[in-house]
């Protein structure tokens, strides 16, 4: 049985994680961390990381921002594997989670469904062919009202593999209400949409002359994420220092 920690385990992520291990028969949760806690859960629950003496196999961490430090410093510690799902890190905290995989396995993904990172891959493809071809790159991401950071990781993360891959020339622009200019052809716009329940979207535009190309992703429920990070707690448990990704998972490497 893998052991698994949930940081972040009373927010709506943590709660999927709880009720897909639930009825897991390799993986269970042994220990849960957060600063908000009713005692519900069926494993214990600690409200500050440093107090949790529990032994496990890996962490998930859905929690936020501001919890990811001591986090990455608590899996260092204590040499425990970690599933980085939390979105709208700063800079500094990615180079922190770059160095914390010089000495344990950190697995980073702003969206841990399979669809995204399917269209991670494909929009290298059209991005080799459209771009030169001269078509312009938006990306319109929507997301539920509860939603604190925007724009959504996953919207930076596809902007990134377009930009990846055309020599990361493009500069991302968020909000255009105080130019007055025609639109730069190495720019990619990212807008962020908010309300409701929206579990999540991400449209990725390809406008052309005469032609657009669209390629969409819905989330139907919060459950697609989860599935991908419980398949990439099980797939890091056991596994060496270093960085990792969903595609690692995917592919099934090592
Ligand atoms: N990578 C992915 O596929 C996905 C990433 N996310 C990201 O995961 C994060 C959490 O999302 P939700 O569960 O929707 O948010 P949420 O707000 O419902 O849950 C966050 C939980 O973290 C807890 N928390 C806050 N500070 C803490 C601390 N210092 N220590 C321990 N726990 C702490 C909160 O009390 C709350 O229960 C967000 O950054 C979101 O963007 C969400 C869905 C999918
Ligand atoms: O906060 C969310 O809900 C989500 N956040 C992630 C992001 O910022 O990309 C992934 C997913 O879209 C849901």
């Amino acid at each position: 049985m893998i052991r698994i920690i949930m940081h972040g385990c009373n927010g709506k992520m943590g709660q999927v994680i709880g009720s897909l291990l639930a009825e897991d028969r390799e993986a269970e949760l042994v220990a849960g961390i957060d600063v908000f806690d009713d005692g519900h859960n069926a494993y214990p629950v600690f409200r500050n990381i440093r107090e949790c003496d529990v032994e496990a196999d890996c962490l998930i961490d859905f929690s936020s921002a501001s919890a990811v430090d001591d986090m990455l410093d608590y899996c260092v510690e204590k040499s425990l594997p970690c599933v980085l799902c939390t979105t709208g890190l700063r800079e500094e905290q990615l180079q922190k989670a770059e160095k914390a995989a010089e000495s344990i396995a950190v697995l980073r993904s702003a969206n841990m469904s399979l669809g995204i990172n399917t269209l991670l891959k494909l929009l290298k493809n059209a991005a080799a062919i459209l771009a030169p071809a001269g078509f312009d790159m938006e990306i319109v991401e929507r997301h539920h009202r509860l939603k604190v950071d925007a724009p959504s990781g996953t919207a930076l993360a596809l902007a990134d593999a377009i930009n990846g891959e055309l020599g990361n020339e493009y500069n991302y622009v968020y909000d255009r209400s105080g130019r007055r200019e025609k639109r730069p052809e190495k720019e990619i716009g990212i807008s962020a949409v908010r309300g409701g329940t929206i579990v999540g979207d991400h449209d990725v535009i390809f406008a052309g002359a005469d032609e657009v190309i669209t390629f969409s992703h819905t989330a139907y429920s919060k459950a697609v994420f989860g599935k991908g990070a419980v398949q990439a707690a099980k797939f890091l448990a056991g596994k060496p220092a270093g960085r990792y990704n969903m595609s690692d998972v995917i592919n099934g490497a090592g």
